[in-house]
Order: C-alpha cells, then structure tokens, then sequence
C-alpha cells in the first residue's frame, strides 16, 4: 500500500433487485428522490466530500443484478459496502444473507459494511422484521439503518457517515500493520536510486 493518508475510497452499493440501490446512490450524492429510475443499469459515481484537513474522493459502483462471476469481481474491487433490502420483499432479504456469506469469504470478517432496511414508509407491505434485520447485522457485526430513501435523505447520510468512518478505521489499521512489519511505502526517488545502484554496480563487475 502506498497510500498514506486517507484520501479515496471505493464503496460497492449490493442488493437483490429494486430494493432502492439506485435511489439510495442518487439520494446520497445528489440529496433528491426522482423515484424513477433506470432499472437494472450499472453505474459509476463519483464523489468528492470536502474535510477540514483533506477531501476524500468515492468512487461508489450501483450494481445491478449480475453473474456470481462479476460479483465477485464487484466484491474484490471494493473497500467498503452499503448491503440494501427491501423490508417489503423477503427475497431481497435472503439475497442480503447471501451476500454475507460471500463478503465473508472474500473479504473477511473486517470489511467495512452498513446494511440498509429500506422502504420503511411503505408500513403496511412490510414483511421483513426488525429482528430479522438486527440479526443479519449481527451476524455481519455491522450497524444497520432503518430508513425510507423515498422519505429522507438523514438517514441516507447518516449510514454513508458510519461507512466512512469504518473505512477510515481500517484504512489507519492497515497503515499501523504494514508499518509495524516494516513495509514502508517506498517513494519512487526510492525505487529509482536503486535501480541505478544494481546497474552501476553491475557495468563495474562488466569492466573487471
Ligand atoms: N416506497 C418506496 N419506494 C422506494 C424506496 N426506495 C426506492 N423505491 C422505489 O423502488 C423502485 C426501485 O428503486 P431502484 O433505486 O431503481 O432500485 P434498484 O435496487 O437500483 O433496482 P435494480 O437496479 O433494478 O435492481 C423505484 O420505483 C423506486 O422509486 C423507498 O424508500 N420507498
């Protein structure tokens, strides 16, 4: 890792479809609710907050319905996740679950998550209970947020705050390792020095 202050982060927005992953994306870079959106796209955002010491650049994918495959490949890429359901749709819910399993694999107990219970205003459609939230997050040892992205962008905020701090948390866990085992990030100065050391070194032992 050569990065050494936390200035960048890539955030994977996963869940099963129409749970709400655009409209959480749109809602939190944007703080509006069209309520119509492109179904099952694929997109890039990016987005940059401004901080006191330093601005952090996110680059946060919305994925849509995808092979295990690309998946996987969504997973590895990403630093941190927003896991989304649908308290209205219980397919959603075990599709969370299922994720789970798959970020544990592949990224390990560690990772950065928040899991969102979407739709909260649509009251009488909910079949997904608040314990069987609160035991997937858990599960997941990650907080989880209750909220309605069509009602409020707050809570939206407020679960992208706690990402960040996650990732935050780990990206200085991750620096503090690697420095501890002595990796330290080497500038390119560095590097070049020492490509130049082994072939000055190398034409002497040539001319002998
Ligand atoms: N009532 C209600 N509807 C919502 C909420 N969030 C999203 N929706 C609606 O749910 C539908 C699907 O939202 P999207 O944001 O497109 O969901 P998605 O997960 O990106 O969908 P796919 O990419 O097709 O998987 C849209 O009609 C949204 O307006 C919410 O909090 N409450």
């Amino acid at each position: 890792m050569s990065q050494k202050k936390f200035n960048n982060a890539k955030i994977v927005v996963l869940g099963g479809p129409g749970v709400g992953k655009t409209a959480f994306t749109v809602r939190y870079i944007t703080k509006r609710y069209i309520g119509d959106y492109d179904r099952n796209k694929e997109m890039m955002y990016t987005y940059k907050i401004s901080a006191p010491k330093e601005d952090i650049q996110l680059e946060i994918l919305d994925t849509a319905q995808n092979s295990q495959e690309v998946c996987n490949k969504h997973i590895k890429w990403g630093d941190g996740f927003v896991f989304i359901y649908s308290v209205t749709d219980v397919d959603s819910f075990r599709e969370a679950c299922r994720l789970k399993d798959i970020i544990l694999k592949l990224k390990g107990s560690e990772t950065p998550i928040v899991l969102i219970a979407n739709k909260c205003d649509m009251l009488s459609a909910r079949c997904v209970t608040e314990d069987d939230g609160a035991s997937l997050a858990a599960q997941l040892d990650c907080p989880k947020f209750d909220l309605s992205v069509a009602e409020g962008y707050q809570g939206v905020s407020e679960a992208m705050e706690e990402l960040l701090i996650q990732l935050k948390r780990n990206f200085v866990k991750n620096l503090t390792a690697s420095a501890q085992s002595g990796e330290k990030p080497r500038s390119k100065l560095f590097n070049m020095r020492k490509v130049l050391k082994k072939r000055i070194g190398r034409s002497h032992s040539d001319t002998f």
